[in-house]
């Protein structure tokens, strides 16, 4: 299976790149800025070259939470516009494509695990402009998977787990979140439900049922504090730096954007049709603090 996917850089580009070098069937061809630019939706299909594809997979997007508030139209034209381009592009080659999508596309106003048929009400220019894209791909392409996750980290780029660290490195005292309810989700476990959800679009073509949104972030629940208590315990664990997690309300660390305050996913329909379920969000944190903290040295 040749998977092309969109971006270079990301989490979950590099990821995808990474777990898909274990497998000898499977090859990633990633394609991103200057080549490809996703704030030119005009100029998608030109750029990418689905030659000897087998599926797409939309990786890239606008991530920047809170800068998103202050270009909303920039992050409308990358995640939605730009989406439906590589979702079109791939319709017209007969292809699948797989689109990342997000937990930011609710409000977060309730305290039970979202489902795909629940309402959508996005707080956040970021939210609104990814959950553009979700209709965007649809309205181009029904041979699509919509794939929303939550909390990414990893070994690469930019995230909590890393940013943690580094303030581990120089402070005995953080103080984290407590009122945001989620499930941090590896970038690499992403990859691997990635490359099973892809491997079935292009086994099974006919089959609709595969098609739509689904839900795919980490079981369990955390809160931020939750989680940045078990990067310090792995950290610790590990021989690396640690501090003192001090519980805060969302209210006392003000952002641009708003956040949902809830919004663990239900992952059922993902098990059911994919057969695909991601391991429980503490399992995954101390290999990735491992990576890091061997950068961070
Ligand atoms: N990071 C997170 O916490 C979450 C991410 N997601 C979604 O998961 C997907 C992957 O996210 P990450 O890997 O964490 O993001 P990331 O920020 O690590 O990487 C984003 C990638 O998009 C590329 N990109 C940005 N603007 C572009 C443009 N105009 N044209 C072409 N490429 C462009 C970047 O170069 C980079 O390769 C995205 O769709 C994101 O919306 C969903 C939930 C949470």
């Amino acid at each position: 299976m040749r998977i092309l996917v969109t971006g270079t850089e990301g989490q979950v580009v590099r990821s995808l790149t990474e777990r898909a070098g274990r497998l000898t069937d499977v090859e990633v061809v990633a394609v991103g800025r200057p080549a490809l630019d996703l704030a030119r939706p005009e100029a998608v299909a030109a750029a990418l070259d689905p030659v000897g594809a087998d599926v797409i997979v939309n990786a890239a997007a606008y991530t920047a939470v809170d800068q998103a508030e202050s270009e909303p139209e920039l992050a409308d034209t990358i995640n939605g516009a730009g989406a439906g381009a590589v979702a079109a592009a791939a319709a017209r080659r007969g292809l699948p494509v797989v689109q990342i999508s997000t937990d930011y596309v609710f409000d977060g106003s309730r305290e039970r695990a979202y489902g795909e048929e629940d309402a959508t009400g996005p707080v956040s220019a970021y939210g609104r402009s990814k959950l553009a894209g979700e209709r965007a791909v649809q309205a181009a392409n029904a041979n699509s998977v919509v794939l929303r996750t939550a909390w990414v980290y990893s070994p690469f780029g930019k995230n909590f787990a890393k940013t943690m660290l580094r303030l581990a490195g120089t402070r005995d005292e953080v103080a984290v979140v407590d009122d945001q309810i989620g499930a941090p989700t590896s970038a690499l476990d992403i990859a691997d439900a990635i490359l099973a959800v892809a491997a079935q679009l292009v086994a099974r073509p006919g089959d609709d049922g595969l098609r739509g949104v689904f839900h795919m972030s980490a079981a369990g629940r955390a809160s931020w504090a939750d989680f940045a208590e078990a990067i310090f315990a792995a950290s610790r664990a590990a021989g690396g730096p640690t501090a003192q997690v001090k519980r805060i309300t969302t209210a006392e660390f003000p952002t641009p954007a708003r956040r949902p305050a809830y919004s663990r996913l239900d992952c059922g329909k993902l098990e059911v049709v994919h057969g695909v379920t991601l391991p429980d969000w503490r399992e995954s944190v101390p290999s990735v603090v491992e990576r890091l903290l061997a950068e961070i040295r």
